[in-house]
C-alpha cells in the first residue's frame, strides 16, 4: 500500500502487483517527485501528488517503542513520545518532531493569539528557550500540553500534520505543469473570454487556474486599446509600475536604451533580472502590426531547469547557488536610469527544494565579479547545459500575438522573446505583482 498525499488529502492506493514492483514504482515515484513537479502524463493518468511514502517498514523505523504512548483507539494510529529536547509525533502516515519552543510559540488559545486578526498576540522572546511540557496528554484527537506555568497548549493532530516542517517538506507550493511545444498544444488550453474573465468568478478562476498550472495564459475578444487592456490586468492584480511606466507602449522608435525597443530579434529572455525582485507577471496586447515577422516565442524555464536536474543535478545546483549580478543601465533622452539586481539564475525553496524563480536574461546579465575563477568555469557549463535546454527546438512555443488576443506571462517562470520583424508594431502591456496575482487565486480557492 502506498500513501499518496496531494493536493491537501491523503489517498491512498495499492500496488499493482506484488513488492518487488512496488519497490521499483516506489523508486520511480520517489525519483520523480523528488523535485516537486508534475508531469503532463501523470496529471492524465490520475496520478497527480505530491508526494508518496511507502509504509511498510515504518514500524522498524522504530525499534525501541518501548515507551511509546499509543492511543486507545487502534483506528486513530497515533503514537507520541516525549523526550527531553523535543517531542515525537507518528500520526497519518507521518513521522514529526517537534521543537518545544516551536509548540508552545505557536499555541492558539485565546491569550496567545487572536483568531480574528491571524494574529500572534504572544511574544515569543518571552518565551524560555529551554522549556518543557509538565504534561502530556491525548484526548481523542487533540493533544494537551500543560507548561510549567500551569498555561495549557492544545493541537488537533491534523493541525500538526498540516503544519509540522515534515508534512511541507514534502508538499509542493504550487502545482505546476511542465510543458514543452506538443504538450502544451496537446493540452489544449482554453483561451478564456473578455466578458467571462470581467463580469464572471468563474471565467477569472479558469483563467487563474490554467495560468498557475502553465505559466502562460490568454484572454480573447479584447478591444484592442490600451484601457482594455489595463481593466484587464486591474482584475486580478495590481499593475506593477516601472521606470517603463504603469501602462506601457511600445514601438521600434528606440525611445528607451533597450534591444526591446527595436526592429531586431530577442532571444529567450526573462524580463527585469535587474530587479532585486523580477516583475512576476506580464502582459502583452499587440494593438497592431503591418508587416512580417514578429512571432512571440515562449519557452518553459521550469521544463528545462527540470531537464538539467534530471541529467546533471550538481549543474542545477550550482545554477541555485551562484549569485549573479543583472543590470540595467540607460542614457537615452531623458531617460537616466541604472538598475542592479542580485540573485542566482535558479531561485528555490531551501526546505523542498522546489524551483519558484528563473533569472535568465543573457543580453541584461551584467559582469560577473560575485564567483571566484574556479566555481566561474563550472557554471559556464552549468549555464550551457541550462541554454541548451531552452534553445531545444521542441521547447519552443511560437505564437503570433494579434490584436484582441491578451497573453499573460509568468516572468519568474516562462521565457519570452520574439523574431525580427519589419513594418508597424504596437505593443501595450504592462507588469503585475506577483503577490497580488496569488492573492486573487487564493481568494478564488486555488492553490497558490
Ligand atoms: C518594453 N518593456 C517595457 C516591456 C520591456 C523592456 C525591458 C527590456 C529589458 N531588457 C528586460 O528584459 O527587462
Ligand atoms: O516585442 C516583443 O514582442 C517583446 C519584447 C520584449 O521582450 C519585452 O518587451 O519585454
Ligand atoms: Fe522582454
Amino acid at each position: 500500500m502506498y500513501w499518496i498525499r496531494g493536493f491537501g488529502h491523503n489517498v491512498a492506493f495499492a500496488t499493482p502487483a506484488g513488492f518487488r514492483q512496488g519497490v521499483a514504482e516506489r523508486r520511480m515515484w520517489c525519483h520523480r517527485l523528488s523535485h516537486l513537479q508534475i508531469r503532463l502524463q501523470d496529471l492524465l493518468r490520475g496520478r497527480v501528488t505530491c508526494w508518496a511514502l511507502q509504509q511498510l517498514n515504518f514500524r522498524s523505523l522504530f525499534p525501541l517503542a518501548i515507551h511509546w504512548h499509543h492511543t486507545a483507539s487502534k483506528s486513530l494510529n497515533c503514537v507520541w513520545r516525549q523526550h527531553t529536547d523535543h517531542f515525537e509525533l507518528q500520526y497519518a502516515n507521518t513521522v514529526m518532531r517537534f521543537d518545544y519552543v516551536w509548540l508552545r510559540d505557536h499555541c492558539r488559545s485565546a491569550s496567545c493569539y487572536n483568531s480574528k486578526t491571524h494574529q500572534r498576540s504572544l511574544d515569543t522572546a518571552s518565551v524560555d528557550l529551554c522549556i518543557q511540557p509538565k504534561t502530556i496528554r491525548l484526548d481523542e484527537t487533540t493533544l494537551f500540553f500543560t507548561w510549567p506555568d500551569g498555561h495549557v497548549t492544545r493541537y488537533d493532530l491534523d493541525w500538526l500534520v498540516k503544519n509540522s516542517y515534515e508534512g511541507q517538506k514534502q508538499k509542493v507550493i504550487q502545482p505546476r505543469i511542465l510543458w514543452n511545444a506538443e504538450i502544451y498544444q496537446q493540452a489544449q488550453v482554453p483561451s478564456v473570454d473578455f466578458q467571462s474573465f470581467l463580469e464572471t468568478n468563474e471565467g477569472l478562476k479558469n483563467f487563474l487556474q490554467n495560468f498557475l498550472l502553465y505559466g502562460i495564459a490568454f484572454v480573447e475578444n479584447v478591444p484592442p486599446t490600451q484601457e482594455h487592456t489595463e481593466k484587464l490586468a486591474e482584475r486580478i492584480s495590481l499593475i506593477r509600475e516601472t521606470i517603463y511606466g504603469r501602462m506601457w507602449y511600445f514601438t521600434s522608435d528606440f525611445s528607451r536604451g533597450d534591444t526591446a525597443y527595436t526592429k531586431l530579434a530577442l532571444d529567450r529572455h526573462t524580463d527585469t533580472t535587474y530587479f532585486q525582485e523580477p516583475c512576476g507577471i506580464q502582459v502583452f496586447h499587440c494593438l497592431k502590426h503591418e508587416g512580417t515577422g514578429g512571432r512571440t516565442l515562449l519557452v518553459d524555464g521550469f521544463y528545462a531547469a527540470e531537464q538539467v536536474l534530471q541529467k546533471v543535478p550538481e549543474e542545477f545546483e550550482l545554477l541555485s547557488q551562484v549569485p549573479l549580478k543583472h543590470e540595467y543601465i540607460e542614457n537615452v533622452g531623458e531617460c537616466h536610469n541604472h538598475m542592479i539586481g542580485v540573485g542566482p539564475v535558479l531561485n528555490v525553496y531551501p526546505w523542498n527544494k522546489e524551483l519558484y524563480l528563473i533569472r535568465y536574461n543573457n543580453y541584461d546579465r551584467a559582469v560577473i565579479n560575485t564567483v571566484p575563477y574556479d566555481v566561474v568555469h563550472r557554471w559556464y557549463t552549468a549555464h550551457r547545459t541550462l541554454t541548451i535546454e531552452l534553445r531545444r527546438p521542441e521547447n519552443e512555443l511560437w505564437v503570433k500575438l494579434k490584436p484582441g488576443r491578451v497573453l499573460f506571462v509568468d516572468n519568474w517562470r516562462v521565457l519570452h522573446g520574439r523574431e525580427s520583424f519589419t513594418g508597424y508594431r504596437q505593443l501595450c502591456g504592462c507588469y503585475l505583482t506577483r503577490d497580488d496575482v496569488l492573492n486573487t487565486a487564493r481568494l478564488l480557492g486555488l492553490q497558490a
